[in-house]
């Protein structure tokens, strides 16, 4: 089971200034008679990650499109460095914009397509080290038609390091890449955080999320459902223990049992839950199989909403 980042919310109290990038206050995104983004106020600070997280059709591209400049909030107000998005000018050198898919031509080379990023970003960087950077080096003559899926997602990645941007929204970033390439992109996202660089993050790789995130929106039909640290967001859910028994043997004390036959606890007093049942197992000579335990994962706060 996953330990949670316990750095992670102390890391942000600790290093993080206050000074927000990112103020969205009462955000309302209406499409004809549908209110997709309801009444939706966050902040991003300088240096942070936040993650942008939610059930299908919640409303994060819109909010997210709107954050960048490319959607008319229908009313409340987005401002992003102090400026409003939509004064490109002011805003789009400054921020890094990895879509789910960047459309780069097919016919231009790795090479052509990054200077292009360069070109209309109006950031000044090397090519060879954007290239470096996203390990497309040895790809640089080759058209983006003939890249595989981890490398046209690597070369979408080198548009949001381009010039290194002080803000950088990376959508779905790891997605179709190898456990190398992932690893590979969150160092790199750590080292521009380093230097100060502002993440946004949408996935649905909560376990990323739950790793890198100094903060999550998590979103459901339009409004926050929770935001807040990872441990802000887990905390109120209960610790869990599972386990297996050989049969035939007694119930186990404050557990049920699972459709698959295994056995459940929670509890928000694991260490206490966990020696109990230990001495259980110990009285009854019982060996408990693949036992875990752990704190609640986001993912289990994802399938409490609505619950
Ligand atoms: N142009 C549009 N016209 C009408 N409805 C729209 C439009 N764009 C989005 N919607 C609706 O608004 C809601 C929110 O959509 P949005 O794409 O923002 O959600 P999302 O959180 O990004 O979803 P997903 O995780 O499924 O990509 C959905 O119900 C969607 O069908």
């Amino acid at each position: 089971m996953v330990t949670l980042p316990a750095a992670s919310h102390d890391r942000w109290n600790r290093r993080m200034p206050t000074t927000p990038v990112i103020e969205v206050d009462s955000l309302n995104v209406v499409y004809g008679d549908f209110h997709a983004v309801q009444d939706l106020s966050f902040h991003v600070r300088r240096g942070e990650l936040y993650a942008l997280l939610g059930t299908n059709g919640a409303g994060k591209t819109s909010t997210l499109e709107t954050v960048e400049g490319h959607r008319k909030a229908t009313s409340g107000t987005v401002r992003v460095f102090g400026h409003d998005p939509a004064d490109r000018a002011a805003v789009r050198p400054r921020m890094g914009i990895m879509l789910q898919d960047s459309g780069f031509t097919p016919d231009l080379t790795v090479a052509e397509s990054v200077r292009l990023v360069g070109s209309l970003t109006r950031r000044t960087d090397e090519v060879g080290r954007v290239l470096d950077v996203v390990d497309l080096t040895r790809k640089a003559d080759t058209r983006v038609s003939q890249l595989s899926g981890g490398e046209k997602r690597r070369l979408d990645f080198a548009t949001a390091v381009y010039g290194t941007p002080e803000l950088v929204f990376l959508d779905e970033p790891t997605t179709g890449l190898d456990i190398q390439s992932r690893d590979d992109l969150w160092s790199t996202v750590d080292r521009m955080r380093e230097g100060g660089t502002t993440v946004v993050l949408t996935t649905h790789y909560l376990e990323e999320a739950q790793q890198h995130a100094d903060r999550i929106g998590l979103m459901h039909r339009g409004r926050f459902h929770r935001e807040g640290t990872v441990a802000e967001l887990t905390r109120t859910l209960p610790s869990v223990i599972r386990f297996g028994l050989a049969a035939p043997a007694p119930t186990p004390p404050a557990a049920t049992r699972e459709e698959d036959g295994r056995y459940l606890v929670e509890t928000f007093e694991l260490q206490r839950s966990l020696s109990a049942l230990l001495r259980w197992a110990e009285d009854h000579r019982l060996e408990l199989r693949d036992l875990e335990a752990g704190p609640t994962r986001l993912d289990d706060v994802f399938r409490a909403i609505g619950s």
